[in-house]
């Protein structure tokens, strides 16, 4: 039975992780950690997420519980990931890391880390739709090319602290690797007398609005028509059965860097 700790346990995805997890066999809930300070430390998880007492005390950090578990779950914030890959390394544990909003640098410093000392699954979308659509676009970008202008456009909850979302950048990234591009081609806003669009241009827009869960459309325009590739989640179910997923492929792996095409078998 694979132990599970979970970081950030009272947010919106680590409730929803949780719930999976309970519903997984050959997975088990061994701990919770939350944010100094926050109210839901000292409380009864299963309390904090709608759930019958479980007898897990959400503690305040990770160094408190890592030992209980094998595997760290964190869909946090981009400071506290980088905090908890730092904790992690000197215990080796594995970890799947859903988090976005990281800059270069502590994405690489995350991938570094992990690369020395653990085995992580990281990736800014765990719902095996979004990793369908990457190879969709992958193949949509390689037929129509440079021909049809790429454009991105995501939409996401209005508490969503992050933009744009980091899976509008992963898609992003597909459609500039496909064309021999760079991130310099990559267009985040417009606004003024921008002139006209430029061929080497991979817009991407983005829409907080209300409750929505997640969602991302590329355009491919060109001359007389136009694909639009979309993924709509429904409900945070759909990534937190991908991290629970992620969680049981990932312990007993090397340490290195792995990603839900790994878990997925897309490779
Ligand atoms: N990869 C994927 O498939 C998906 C990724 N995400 C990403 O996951 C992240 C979390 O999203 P969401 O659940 O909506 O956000 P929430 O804000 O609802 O949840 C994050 C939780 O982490 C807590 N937290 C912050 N810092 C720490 C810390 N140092 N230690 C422990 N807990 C901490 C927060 O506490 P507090 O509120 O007190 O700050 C909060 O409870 C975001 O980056 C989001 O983009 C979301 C959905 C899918
Ligand atoms: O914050 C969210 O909610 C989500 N974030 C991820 C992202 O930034 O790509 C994935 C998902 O769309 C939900």
């Amino acid at each position: 039975m694979i132990k599970a700790i979970v970081a950030g346990a009272a947010g919106r995805m680590g409730t929803r992780i949780i719930h999976n997890i309970l519903n997984t066999e050959g997975i088990e809930l061994a701990a919770a950690f939350e944010k100094q300070g926050s109210p839901a430390v000292g409380k009864d998880v299963g309390e904090v997420i709608g759930h019958s007492p479980l007898g897990i005390v959400i503690e305040d950090s990770l160094e408190k519980v890592i030992d209980k578990g094998d595997v760290i779950i964190d869909f946090t914030f981009h400071e506290a990931s980088v905090a908890n890959a730092r904790i992690n390394a000197k215990y080796g544990k594995a970890m799947v890391i859903g988090t976005t909003g990281f800059s270069k640098e502590e994405l690489a410093e995350i991938h570094e880390l992990a690369r020395k000392h653990f085995p992580l699954v990281q990736a800014y979308n765990m719902s095996l739709g979004i990793n369908l659509l990457y190879k969709l676009v992958e193949l949509a970008t390689r037929v129509l090319g440079e021909d049809f202008d790429i454009e991105i456009v995501e939409a996401h909850h209005r508490m969503k602290k992050d933009a744009p979302s980091g899976t509008a950048i992963a898609l992003a990234n597909v459609i500039a690797k496909t064309l021999g591009w760079d991130e310099s081609t990559f267009r985040f806003c417009r606004e003024g007398i921008i002139g006209e669009r430029p061929k080497k241009e991979i817009g991407i827009q983005t829409i907080r609005a209300g409750e929505i869960v997640g969602e991302h459309t590329v355009y491919f325009a060109g001359t007389g028509e136009r694909i639009e590739l979309t993924h709509r989640a429904a409900s945070r179910d759909t990534f937190a059965r991908g991290a629970v997923k992620a969680a049981l492929w990932v312990v007993g792996k090397e340490p290195g860097v792995y990603d839900m095409h790994d878990v997925l078998g897309l490779k």
